[in-house]
């Protein structure tokens, strides 16, 4: 099986065996469970492991494909067990409607806990969720009438079917291995790329047209989904909760399971959580030693998080990936259609009007009520000296900053109070001034997230984003590097994954923020030679920069800003030569040329 990260097109290929080995790894396993007789001790373990592993892949999607800390699995996990409990033994409900009212009820809780938190990010996340487990610790201790206190909830009764602990143990092997195989293909859906793109660059990620908020809520609200479920196998394997066995030092143990065996794969999970619950029986012995048990068990968690930062299983794939790229495993080569561009098929003339634009940083005016509009299947170019206000009118534009004052109008729809996203949606396509690819993934992985958003007319299926994205590529001229990961290209090529990746999503208008920088002469020779291709197909362009041979070369029509305000506006004959223009950028009057 691949790891979560790696879903490059060569890992595609071997899908069908990956997916052929895991489903016989899975039916061995479930097959071992339901007929091998173990003993009540060996069955008590294998039931933890595989409860506690469910909720473990939690982590695995939460964490390792979306990026976001989560330090109440316990709770989550608790709460299964609980409306498993409390529903079976106190309220004589189904086994199975119990698990539903469970898992219901850890949805609403996960999507509240993420929607009304995730915005905070980082360390406040962490404190957060560290506080959301506190809060469940203490209601299952403290409101004795319903959960029992202290004393938890014994007697839980299995369901029909798997009464006998080797039935139940079967059972929870399926579930195991079915939530396995959903994690293992999530990051290759669509979710599972809008989070992978949302941890490698948020801002990136909504530019691409990702919903980053939602998809960050999903994350959390399966992480839950997870926990909960693990849960409420739990409660019916052991017959008793109580709130010791969900406190927050469990989802630390959690937390410790998913970094030991790997957070970007399932597999690491199980190996991770496998590797908890036996380290400390294999210890048992040494028990008898006061503190030396502890010190051994920290001191083999502390060494293998040292040399092997990923995981175990991480380091195993590393291992194997070396392996079988020795083995001279053919890269993809699609054939590279030709690709499709919107173009300047609109009705109105101008493609964006900005009135009266302003953005204020508290008492700094970075943009001090800029108007202009760009005309349909022009190349326009703003430009200024260092600090005028360009990147910020682009920001604003792309709706990474709200604006202070003014309006936004794209292609006819009043853009100006839209999200990012909804704005990429709307036809809005840039680029980054300081480079924003998805770092973990390929060229052809990034290009496909520019191109899947809902306003793109294109196809949704795979192949025809697959397809799209090595157009885009090989229209820059990287279709022959299309399945190398990012990190591998040049500063230059970097640019132009870039530039593909917003082409794939088919804008109307595409922001460049200042493209040729850093770039050497024969980058920017070759850059403005995409450049007029871009704008041969009809497509719209405002760009900023600073090479005024470029600008000059590119664009037709050009506005000027200085601290903040429009100075000039037009052709770039007269716009360059306009005397306000020449002293903003030389400070002096008009007779030094450019
Ligand atoms: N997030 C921010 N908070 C406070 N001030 C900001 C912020 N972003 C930009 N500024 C300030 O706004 C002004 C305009 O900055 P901006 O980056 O838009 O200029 P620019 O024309 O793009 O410059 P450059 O060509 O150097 O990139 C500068 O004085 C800058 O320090």
């Amino acid at each position: 099986m691949t790891s979560i990260t790696d879903v490059s097109p060569a890992a595609r290929r071997t899908a069908p065996l990956g997916l052929l080995a895991y489903v016989a790894l899975a039916a061995v396993a479930v097959f071992f469970a339901a007929t091998h007789s173990f003993d009540a001790y060996i069955t008590n373990i294998l039931m933890q492991a595989a409860t506690y592993s469910v909720a473990v892949m939690g982590l695995t999607v939460v964490l390792g494909l979306c990026g976001q800390i989560n330090l109440a699995q316990a709770a989550f996990f608790g709460l299964g067990a609980y409306a498993v409990g409390l529903g079976t033994v106190d309220y004589g409900l189904n086994f199975w409607v119990c698990i539903g009212l469970g898992l219901v009820t850890v949805l609403a809780a996960g999507a509240f806990l993420g929607a009304s938190t995730i915005r905070l990010g980082g360390h406040y996340l962490a404190m957060v969720t560290i506080s959301f487990q506190q809060i469940v610790t203490l209601v299952m201790i403290n409101w004795i009438p319903v959960t029992h206190g202290p004393d938890g909830v014994s007697g839980i009764s299995r369901p029909g079917l798997f009464t006998t602990a080797q039935a139940y143990l079967a059972f929870c092997v399926t579930v195991l291995a079915v939530v396995g195989y959903l994690v293992w293909r999530l990051p290759s859906s669509p979710l599972g790329r809008a989070m992978r793109a949302v941890r490698d660059n948020e801002l990136a990620a909504s530019v691409a047209g990702i919903d980053v908020q939602r998809t960050k809520v999903t994350a959390f609200a399966i992480c839950a989904l997870l926990g909960g479920l693990g849960g409420a196998l739990f409660a019916g394997g052991f017959a008793y909760v109580s709130p010791d066995q969900f406190s927050f030092a469990e989802s630390i143990v959690f937390l410790t399971m998913v970094l030991l065996g790997g957070v970007a794969s399932p597999i690491g999970a199980v190996v991770g959580t496998g590797l908890l619950i036996l380290i400390p029986e294999w210890l048992r012995f040494l028990k008898s030693v006061p503190g030396l048990y502890l010190a051994i068990y920290g001191l083999a968690v502390i060494l293998i998080v040292l040399f092997m930062p990923d995981g175990i299983w991480g380091w195993i794939s590393q291992f194997t990936r070396r392996f079988g790229s020795r083995s001279g495993v053919a890269p993809v080569r699609a054939e590279a259609t030709a690709l499709e561009l919107r173009g300047s098929s609109g009705h109105a003339p101008e493609v964006l009007r900005v009135e009266g634009l302003a953005k204020h940083f508290g008492g700094l005016k970075a943009v001090d009520g800029v108007s202009f509009s760009v005309k349909r299947g022009s190349v326009h170019a703003l430009i200024g000296p260092n600090g005028s206000g360009k990147t910020t009118t682009l920001n604003v534009l792309s709706g990474i900053y709200a604006p202070t004052a003014g309006s936004i109008t794209l292609d006819g729809l009043d853009v100006t109070n839209l999200p990012p996203h909804r704005r990429t949606i709307a036809g809005l396509g840039r680029t980054f001034q300081n480079i924003r690819l998805f770092r973990t993934m390929t060229a052809v992985e990034n290009v496909i997230i520019g191109a899947e958003h809902p306003g793109n007319p294109v196809q949704k299926a795979h192949h025809a984003l697959d397809a799209r994205a090595r157009a885009a590529l090989a229209f820059v001229g990287l279709g022959d590097r299309a399945d190398e990961l990012v990190t591998s290209f040049s500063y230059g090529h970097q640019r132009l994954i870039e530039i593909a990746r917003a082409l794939a999503g088919n804008p109307t208008l595409l922001l460049l923020d200042e493209p040729a920088a850093g770039l050497n002469s024969t980058e920017k020779l070759e850059l403005t030679a995409l450049l007029k291709r871009i704008a041969a197909k009809g497509l719209t362009i405002l760009i900023i920069d600073h090479d005024m041979t470029l600008v000059s070369d590119v664009a037709e029509h050009i506005t000027v800003l200085n601290f903040g305000r429009r100075i000039a506006d037009g052709d770039p004959v007269s716009v360059l030569n306009h005397p306000d223009v020449v002293t903003a950028y030389l400070g002096s009057e008009p007779d030094a040329p450019y």
